[in-house]
This record gives C-alpha cells, structure tokens and sequence, in this order.
C-alpha cells in the first residue's frame, strides 16, 4: 500500500549566517537561522517522509533543546530518519518539494540538491524532484524575510515491493 505525507517549513532569512538548502551551499548575501543549519527544505522533505510513515515530526525527534543538534547539518538528520523508515520497513518511493524564496536564484543549485538528497536515501535521482518558485515580491518570502518549503513525500511497505 502506497502512503503519502507532507512537510512545510519556515526559517528567517538573516545577515551572518550561511544558506544551505538540500545540502548545497548557495552563495548569497543572508541565511537562514535555526537551531540546526536550518536547511528548510530538507527540514520539509523530513517531516514528509516521518508523516507518510506515522512517525510523527522532526522537532519530535530532534528537539531545538538539544544542544546536540546545535549546527548539526540536516543531511545527517536526513539518514537518521531514513533509518527509522528502514526500522519500520518502509521505502522511500518518491519525493516532491518546493522551495519558496524570492531570491536567490535557486535553478543553478537544483541537481546538486536532487543528488543529495538521493545519495542519503538511497533512492534513484529520477525519483526525487525540486522546484523553486517566488511569491512576486508578496508576503514575508516576497520581502526577503525567510524562505519557506513543502513537500510531499510517498513510501511503501517493503513487504509491498513488485
Ligand atoms: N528562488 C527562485 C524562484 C524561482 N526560480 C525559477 O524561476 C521560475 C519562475 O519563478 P516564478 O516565481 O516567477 O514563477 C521557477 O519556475 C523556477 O524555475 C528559481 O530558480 N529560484
Ligand atoms: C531539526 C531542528 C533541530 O533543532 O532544526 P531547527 O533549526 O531548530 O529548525 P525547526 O524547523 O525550527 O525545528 C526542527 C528542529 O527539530
């Protein structure tokens, strides 16, 4: 049986700090403020897969009051909730996400995105997909003031395979 669940995400846009999105590090003159490296989409991406498999949200199992994910980069807490798919026998099937930022631009960065996110689950880049869209200068992504991301994220049973 094929499940399905969602993500979103918000961070603040601020002056000091680096911008990581999907793993990439993407040259710009702000970054987003977390706990963690604030990777908003892989933050997203996460809470899709730990919805599609009942287990609930990141902040859940990685709390913003444990100093050991201070900085922590959120590929390594992307593998960590691959594993607990992996416990529950669930697969990955496919990922879709979009990030919402006025800028940068994010087009250059997509593939690298793609191939990271691929790499840490284990799971072909044809089954992962990544837009980006502004919000023509509307609300607080269209000020510059944070970027936001959704995605949906599908798995399967591995007793359900072929
Ligand atoms: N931060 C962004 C936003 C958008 N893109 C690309 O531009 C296309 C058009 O965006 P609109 O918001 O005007 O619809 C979009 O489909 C993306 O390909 C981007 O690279 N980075
Ligand atoms: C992954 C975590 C860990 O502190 O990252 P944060 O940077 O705090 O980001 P947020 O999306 O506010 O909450 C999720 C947290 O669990």
């Amino acid at each position: 049986m094929i499940r399905v669940g969602s993500g979103f995400d918000v961070h603040q846009l601020v002056e000091g700090k680096k911008l990581i999105l999907g793993g990439v590090e993407i040259p710009f003159e702000k970054g987003l403020l977390g706990h963690s490296d604030a990777d908003v989409l892989l933050h997203a991406v996460k809470d899709a897969l730990l919805g599609a498999a009942a287990l609930g949200d990141i902040g859940r199992h990685f709390p913003d009051s444990d100093e050991r994910y201070r900085g922590i980069s959120s590929l390594k807490l992307l593998r960590e909730v691959k594993i607990k798919l992996d416990e529950k026998g669930f697969r990955v099937n496919n990922l879709d996400a979009t990030i919402i930022a006025q800028a940068p631009r994010m087009a250059p960065f997509i593939e690298a995105m793609r191939e990271n996110i691929a790499q840490t689950l284990g799971i072909p880049l044809e089954d992962i997909n990544i837009k980006a869209t502004t919000t023509e200068k509307l609300g607080f992504t269209g000020r510059g003031e944070g970027i936001a991301a959704q995605a949906v994220a599908t798995i399967l049973s591995i007793s359900d395979r072929d």
